[in-house]
């Protein structure tokens, strides 16, 4: 199995505080990882960084193998926030950005989701609820076809119903070899499709591990071995 994204050594300061300290972290390909830890932790500027967003690190990333950012952005498809979008633009219209802009988008997938999704593309960015927006994110970032997606909090305004179906499709989405790097607070709703959980704690990465050890090791669930790491208990051999 080859490596998808490597990480080595990485230590990330910001306005002389330190965010994340010798970070080091191996996905192997095909995988679909969780990302957890409390409010602050550094899930959004680990992402940011493995994203080419974030920059001034010291240590390396390599993402495919690639270590150059305009290459490893290509790799990449970040859920970033629409941000960047007038507000008064039309959802049909930021379809067509994405379109025009990602040679590796996919109209056919994007509509796909649409079905479930059930945003009106005539609406304007600014009558998107949170959750409508948050729909709209998923459905772009996961429309392109890439060897990377990095989903950072993707479900917090989405109603539970919407966001099951989502989690159940996810994985038909992706090809057998992308990974999915997606970060969450409550892990029992997604932790069905993950093949591993990594924690940061600490500015670390306090534990990496499949989610199938975990369970064998720690029957009350994956969630609760969360919540028990940062309550300072420690699983390790
Ligand atoms: N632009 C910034 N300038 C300075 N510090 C920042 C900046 N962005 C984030 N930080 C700090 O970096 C640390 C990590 O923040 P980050 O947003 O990565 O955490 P997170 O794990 O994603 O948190 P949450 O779960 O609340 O979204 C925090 O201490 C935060 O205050």
């Amino acid at each position: 199995m080859t490596n998808t994204i490597e990480i080595k050594n990485l230590t990330y300061r910001k306005n002389y505080r330190s965010i994340l300290e010798d970070v080091n972290l191996t996905i192997e390909a095909g995988k679909t990882v969780g990302l957890l830890g409390e409010n602050g932790a550094g899930k959004t500027t680990l992402m940011r960084l493995i994203a080419g967003v974030a920059k001034g690190s010291v240590g390396s990333i390599t993402v495919a193998g690639q270590n150059k950012v305009p290459i490893m952005k290509s790799y990449i498809s970040f859920s970033e926030q629409l941000g960047g979008f007038n507000p008064n633009m039309r959802i049909d219209r930021i379809i067509r950005f994405y379109e025009d802009v990602y040679p590796d988008f996919s109209t056919e997938k994007y509509n796909q989701m649409a079905g479930f999704l059930q945003i009106d593309e005539g609406l304007r960015l600014s009558a998107l609820s949170k959750g409508m927006k948050e729909k709209l994110v998923i459905g772009l970032t996961l429309s392109r076809d890439t060897k990377v997606y990095l989903l950072d909090e993707p479900f917090g305004g989405i109603d539970s119903m919407t966001r099951k179906r989502i989690i159940q499709s996810i994985i038909k989405w992706k090809s057998d070899d992308a990974v999915i790097l997606v970060s969450d607070h409550y892990v029992s709703e997604i932790s069905s499709i993950l093949d591993e959980v990594v924690i940061i704690k600490d500015k670390t990465i306090y534990t990496h591990k499949s989610t199938e050890e975990i369970r064998s090791k720690y029957a009350e669930g994956i969630q609760q071995y969360y919540e028990s790491i940062y309550e300072g208990n420690d699983f390790d051999d």
